[in-house]
């Protein structure tokens, strides 16, 4: 078994969508980035590449890379899988919190859930999703952008 932990933050801005965990979440505001900017999708993605001793997402997806540009972070997420697959290890779950002073993301918990349990290859009751605001406090809490932690737990392939 290995643990890893997952930490992003991405500033909001006008004139962008916000994706969060694969969803598009009505909202005035999205969240900038090179890619999909999905901050609970690259907590999960550093969770999973630290948990399997693969350094961090932007090693992988530069970006400065064109490619990335506008990438859907599902597939980001996808391709992580595969590394840890190629390392020897399976996804066991994940617990993942979203810190964000608006919108509410409850309506939309359970879809963001079945994106990455199918992403995975987990059952979404392995794939637990948080959220939180800060109480006002801080960036998050001025509504300047969004954070997320995630940790993760992986097991080797033939592992019980
Ligand atoms: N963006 C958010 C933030 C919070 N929630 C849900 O509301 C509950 C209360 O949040 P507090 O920050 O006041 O503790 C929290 O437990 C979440 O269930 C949310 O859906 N979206
Ligand atoms: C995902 C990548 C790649 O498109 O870009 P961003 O969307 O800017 O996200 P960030 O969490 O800042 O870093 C990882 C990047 O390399």
């Amino acid at each position: 078994m290995r643990i890893g932990k997952g930490y992003d933050v991405h500033r909001l801005v006008e004139g962008r969508d916000l994706i969060l965990g694969g969803v598009k979440v009505p909202y005035e505001k999205g969240l900038l980035g090179h890619s999909d900017s999905d901050v609970l999708l690259h907590a999960i993605c550093d969770a999973l590449l630290g948990a399997a001793g693969l350094g961090d997402i932007g090693e992988h997806f530069p970006d400065s890379d064109p490619q990335y540009k506008g990438i859907s972070s599902l597939l980001l997420l996808a391709h992580c899988v595969v590394l840890v697959g190629l390392k020897g290890y399976e996804v066991v779950n994940i617990d993942a919190t979203l810190l964000a002073e608006a919108p509410k993301i409850s309506p939309y918990k359970a879809a963001m859930r079945e994106n990455i349990a199918e992403v995975l290859c987990l059952d979404s009751g392995d794939v637990n999703i948080k959220a939180t605001t800060t109480e006002g406090l801080g960036p998050v809490g001025r509504g300047e952008g969004m954070a997320a932690l995630c940790v993760a737990l992986l097991k080797e392939t033939d592992e019980a």
